[in-house]
């Protein structure tokens, strides 16, 4: 149903109802005094808060009459007319929505089903996102006033008092990914995504991407300074790409071949992919609206994170050789250039799987995180190493990721933070007569056994080849992400099973 379509037929129930309900009384003495006593406890309340009101004017909210006052911060309404026959104070609590939390005013207007613009004036839509557990969902305020004047003053104010948001996107460079996961990006971006941001005047330039690397290639040939951010519609690898095309393309208009510069543009993830879990360590949820109102409303001031990661958003490393492991500890001043080698800390051993995380990787699967000891912008990251074991007790510690906690409680587990870390494999030629003589010792037989000489690493699922080593460094706070603080992820699993 439209808006206008839903408008009038709103206000036709009204009209009947109101014929039929003329003669309720709700005056009364007592009830005038509680009512005088509450609007200035209301009133106190703003004051107490140093705000001055804006305006103030009477609405219907519902039914009913309300005091709606407006000051720089927030709409607050009062009913009028008290909620119970008995005129119970205590039932007077005032409604609040905080102007950070909007994101669109909008004037309605009777009209008919037929009808594209004009019609007599009914009030001000308001329109925010409103918390619901971890998630953040679209909500409206409809204050009605015919008057025509009255709805202007407060429609142009609260118009006013939005543009003063001015970290909040109004044109953003969009690329979606169709092949994300179940190939439903486009439709979650067109379902749930570009409503939202019609809604809230936010404009876009759209890329559906044709293959690995075009978001890559726009990137380094756009004319970046048109845009207010980056949105990326996808999974962690869509995520990925946009990251390092984000820097590289600082890089390069810093000339600055080697050191990684600092992003001119935030990113806004809407998460599309199998598992999301840069999404939903900056959303709490793996879920597009809250993702889609974190970037329009890009909430100030202090939840706007910024990530600590360059390229390695999330790297695993699944390998089958005994892989030396150098660590660079977590350096409290992130100075991303490793100083030499006597900072390092070298550690040696067979290793089923090998995880750094710069962010906490959260997700429904491991509501706490992979790296529950992490966070967006903290400038470390965990180093996870597996040891090698037998299949059931790998599995047994994977398991444990979907609870509270216990994952790392294996003496086959070792955590580190660190600033770096460097991979050194060995080929299996380089296996000693010595290191090799104990088979089906778990602790020195592969529980995978490597294929050929070639270094098959599989890096968060793809299969790289690269020669010799791998470092990875934590290079904190490069790029901007949409989103907030978030610490535990809403668990959608309901089976325990891998
Ligand atoms: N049109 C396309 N066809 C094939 N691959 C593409 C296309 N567009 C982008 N890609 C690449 O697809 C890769 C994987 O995409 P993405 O991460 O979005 O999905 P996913 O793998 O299903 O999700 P997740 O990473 O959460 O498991 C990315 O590296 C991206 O560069």
């Amino acid at each position: 149903m439209s808006e206008p379509e839903e408008e009038l037929q709103e206000e036709q129930r009204d009209n009947t109802k109101k014929k039929k309900k003329k003669k309720e009384q709700r005056s009364g003495k007592k009830k005038k005094k509680e009512k005088q006593e509450h609007e200035e406890q209301v009133e106190v309340e703003v004051e107490e808060q140093s705000e001055c009101v804006v305006l103030r004017g009477i609405f219907k909210l519902g039914k009913k009459s309300h005091d709606v006052l407006l000051t720089r911060t927030r709409l607050t309404w009062t009913p009028i007319i008290p909620e119970t026959p008995t005129g119970d104070v205590s039932m007077l609590q005032p409604g609040v929505v905080l102007l950070q939390d909007v994101f669109a005013v909008k004037v309605k207007r009777r009209r008919a089903a037929s009808q594209q613009s004009g019609g007599p004036v009914l009030g001000v839509a308001v329109f925010y996102g409103r918390r619901k557990g971890r998630r953040l969902e679209e909500d409206t305020l409809h204050l009605h006033n015919a008057s025509a004047e009255h709805t202007n003053t407060w429609y142009n104010t609260l118009k006013e008092l939005l543009t003063g948001f001015s970290s909040r996107p109004r044109y953003v460079k969009v690329f979606i990914n169709p092949s994300s996961h179940k190939k439903e990006a486009v439709h979650i971006y067109r379902e749930h995504v570009a409503p939202l941001f019609k809604m809230a005047d936010v404009r876009t330039d759209i890329t559906v991407t044709e293959r690995k690397g075009h978001a890559l290639s726009v990137m380094k040939e756009c004319k970046l300074d048109e845009y207010d951010g980056v949105v990326c519609v996808g999974g962690d690898g869509s995520v990925a790409e946009l990251c390092h095309a984000l820097v590289l393309r600082a890089q390069l208009d810093a000339d600055s071949p080697v050191k990684p510069v600092k992003a001119v543009l935030p990113l806004g993830i809407i998460p599309a992919g199998s598992t999301d879990v840069v999404s939903c360590s900056v959303h709490g949820v793996r879920d597009p609206v809250t993702a889609a109102l974190h970037i329009v409303l890009a909430p100030p001031p202090s939840p706007l994170p910024t990530s600590s990661q360059c390229v390695n958003v999330l790297m695993s490393c699944l390998k089958t050789k005994s892989d030396p492991l150098f660590l660079r500890d977590q350096d409290p001043d992130l100075d991303p250039e490793p100083e030499g080698e006597e900072s390092w800390t070298t550690n040696q051993g067979l290793y089923l799987s090998i995880s750094i995380m710069s962010i906490p990787c959260l997700s429904p699967h491991a509501p706490q995180g992979l790296a529950p000891n992490t966070s967006v912008a903290n400038g470390s990251a965990a180093l996870i190493a597996v040891g090698n074991t037998s299949r059931s007790e790998f599995i047994k510690h994977l398991k444990r990721y979907s609870s509270s906690s216990g994952q790392f409680s294996f003496s086959f587990v070792e955590t580190h933070s660190v600033s770096a870390v460097r991979i050194r494999p060995r080929l299996p030629t380089g296996w000693s007569e010595e290191e090799s003589e104990e088979e089906g010792d778990p602790r020195t037989t592969p529980i995978i056994q490597a294929e050929g000489t070639a270094f098959p690493w599989n890096i968060d699922g793809e299969l790289v080849e690269i020669a010799n080593e791998v470092v990875i460094r934590v290079h904190p706070r490069l790029i901007t992400l949409y989103g907030e603080e978030v610490d535990e992820a809403e668990s959608t699993v309901s089976c325990s099973c891998i």
